[in-house]
């Protein structure tokens, strides 16, 4: 393909266009302010804060607890099925104006069962949304399970437990929440045990924390996929290892910066990530707290940083496809795809 005969002018509408799997969405990271006032008026929950205005306006964050603080707090609207299920229609919808054909959703079922919420709740509420919207949207989409990392490993096999009922509608397993002081190996036994239930592994790590963490996340954890990881930048010996093994990163630019990851998107490690061959993908994280669903994230790093041309929108969109957990055939069909897109804009 040739990527020098796109037009620079042409790549913003080619970014929004291109087919594109999102492998890094927290569900509960796509609640509008407005869908948090319209659920806590449905089930009678009181909000600290009293408009929407005043909610957006407290969204100004120094770190990843300052965020996570607000995060878990609009989480405490979600009560029924049907709340579940329409947060997550909600997010499937702009994923499908963005030309996203495939999803990968985290959940944490802790924040939700630690109040009182039960486990089938908000599994049965994800996975119908998941099922509607393959079929009145075509996007098709996959659930990740994750372990709140400040809560304890015992926690974790319990909602472990929680989860084998549901065997089928779990996909795989992650690990979130505050990074800092809890390092992957902590979750060691547990996530050994998903391994041995046949789970797809992934990890936040190297978001905040040092490339350590990253380290870890594949030696003792033993992930396919490292979410963030844009730290590993800092630790030479791990991006050669990064590159040999072909381990996708899902990161999230808008993210880095509204945590103050990186102080600008023109400073953001991404071009860096990419030519020292990483198999780098762009995805929203939070999207309803960060600014921006995953087009924007596109279009507002490719702005900012002049070494993002067609080529490399070309390998993000492929890695995405590619680093997802479906099934080489489905993948194949999406990368043809992505092919006419980009021979339709002239490569
Ligand atoms: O960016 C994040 N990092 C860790 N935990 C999270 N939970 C939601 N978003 C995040
Ligand atoms: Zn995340």
């Amino acid at each position: 393909m040739n990527f020098d005969a796109i037009p620079a002018d042409r790549l913003p509408a080619l970014l929004q266009r291109m087919p594109k799997a999102e492998l890094h969405i927290h569900i509960e990271g796509s609640l509008e302010p407005e869908l948090i006032f319209a659920l806590a008026e449905r089930n009678g929950v009181t909000l600290a804060l009293d408009s929407v205005e005043a909610l957006r306006a407290a969204y100004a964050f120094t770190d990843l607890q300052s965020f996570l603080d607000i995060y878990y707090a609009g989480a405490s609207v979600l009560l029924t099925e049907q709340d579940f299920h329409d947060m997550a229609m909600a997010y499937f919808r702009r994923a499908a104006a963005d030309h996203v054909v495939h999803a990968e959703l985290f959940f944490d079922p802790q924040t939700h069962t630690e109040r009182g919420v039960p486990f089938e709740t908000v599994v049965r509420g994800l996975k119908r949304a998941c099922e509607d919207a393959e079929r009145e949207l075509g996007v098709s989409a996959l659930l990740i399970l994750c372990f709140l990392r400040h809560l304890s490993e015992e926690a974790a096999f319990e909602t472990l437990a929680q989860a084998l009922p549901h065997r089928d509608a779990i996909a795989g397993i992650g690990l979130d929440s505050s990074e800092r002081g809890h390092p992957p190996e902590k979750f060691a036994r547990v996530f050994a045990r998903c391994r041995e239930l046949g789970f797809r592994l992934v990890a936040h790590a190297g978001e905040e924390g040092p490339p350590a963490y990253v380290w870890s996340a594949l030696d003792t954890l033993h992930v396919e996929r490292i979410d963030h990881g844009v730290r590993s930048i800092d630790d030479p010996a791990l991006m050669a290892r990064l590159a040999r093994d072909g381990v996708p990163l899902t990161v999230c630019p808008l993210s880095n910066l509204k945590l103050c990851v990186v102080s600008s998107l023109s400073e953001h490690p991404l071009p860096a990530l990419l030519a020292a061959g990483l198999r780098a993908t762009i995805n929203s994280d939070d999207p309803a707290y960060f600014g921006g669903y995953l087009n924007r994230n596109f279009t507002e790093t490719f702005a900012a940083l002049p070494q993002l041309g067609a080529a490399e929108a070309y390998r993000l969109a492929r890695n995405s496809l590619e680093a997802s957990f479906v099934a080489p055939e489905r993948q194949a069909a999406w990368v043809a795809a992505l092919d006419r897109c980009f021979a339709e804009a002239g490569a």
